[in-house]
């Protein structure tokens, strides 16, 4: 019996998550579950942001949070490489096992973690230096190679965020001279460039014109055959197009978990059935 299943056979009561904690939809399937988040709570301070949250991300497929403003959508992609960490007073407690170790553990090298785990923001946000060092500079970060290794790194990540026959005549301009839509795909490419296995997406196109947002969009159609992807959109219509789950959080609580056809299509919740149709939010 699926999730699915289970919620369908046992309906849940409202404020109640519809499925069991840790449940794997299309269990059997293929998929593989990347990052299993358990117990999830996180504080602001004394303020609980997060109320348990229990959710899988299956290996190389997207992932969307959605929700409405202030759900807490960006607070768990935030703890999913311990963004938090840098700042004082915020505090998480639950497991977040990524490949089964625990990221939460103290002893975790947050280097490595961002490593395997990258970030790109909802504002584009380019180093203040060139193109090729916005690229080169986290490869150097992390490991030593030589100089036509790293030139073959840095045209390799631009390829594959869809930039470099924009930016190849140009690598020695700085990466603030670049239109809105191409400074977040150098952030996608300076990303993937130290060679990640998870990447999140916080609003990655909510400051892009319609055009940039649709190559954003292919861009991560592309990227979930070799990365595992959670974003999170106020974009319903990107949501349904560009992820295979998706995860409604509602006041700090996820909701409902599941394949997003059916998210969008049969809501098990009343309250993802009001959000996603545009009732609250
Ligand atoms: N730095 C902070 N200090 C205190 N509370 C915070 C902080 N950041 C977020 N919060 C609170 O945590 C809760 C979740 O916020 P979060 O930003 O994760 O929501 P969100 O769903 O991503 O919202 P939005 O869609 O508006 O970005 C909110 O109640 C918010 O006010």
């Amino acid at each position: 019996m699926t999730s699915i299943d289970l919620a369908r056979s046992n309906p849940a009561e409202p404020g109640q998550i519809k499925i069991a904690p840790g449940a794997r939809p299309m269990a059997g399937a293929g998929l593989s579950e990347k990052i299993s988040v358990r117990g999830l709570k996180f504080f602001y301070g004394d303020s609980l942001a997060l109320k348990g949250v229990d959710l899988p991300i299956y290996e190389r497929k997207v992932t969307a949070f959605i929700g409405p403003s202030g759900c807490g959508k960006s607070t768990l992609l935030r703890i999913l490489n311990r963004m938090y960490d840098l700042y004082p007073k915020q505090r998480a407690e639950g497991q977040v096992l990524l490949d089964g170790v625990d990221v939460l553990s103290p002893k975790l090298d947050l280097n490595l973690l961002r490593s395997r785990v990258g970030m790109v923001f909802q504002k584009p946000t380019p180093f203040p230096m060139s193109i090729y060092d916005n690229i080169a500079f986290g490869i150097r970060l992390y490991e030593k190679i030589s100089k036509s290794e790293l030139d073959g790194r840095v045209e390799a990540a631009l390829r594959r965020a869809a930039l470099w026959n924009e930016v190849k005549d140009k690598l020695d301009a700085s990466g603030l001279s670049l239109s809105g839509g191409q400074q977040q795909r150098l952030c996608i490419a300076r990303t993937i460039a130290v060679r990640p296995e998870v990447i999140l997406l916080d609003e990655p196109c909510s400051a892009l014109d319609p055009i940039s947002t649709a190559k954003i969009e292919e861009l991560i159609d592309e990227l979930k055959a070799d990365y595992t992807i959670a974003i999170v959109t106020h974009n319903m219509q990107q949501a349904s197009r560009t992820s295979e789950f998706t995860a409604f959080m509602y006041l700090g609580e996820l909701i409902e978990f599941g394949e997003t056809q059916q998210i969008f299509m049969s809501p098990h919740d009343r309250r993802t059935q009001d959000y996603i149709t545009g009732r609250f939010g």
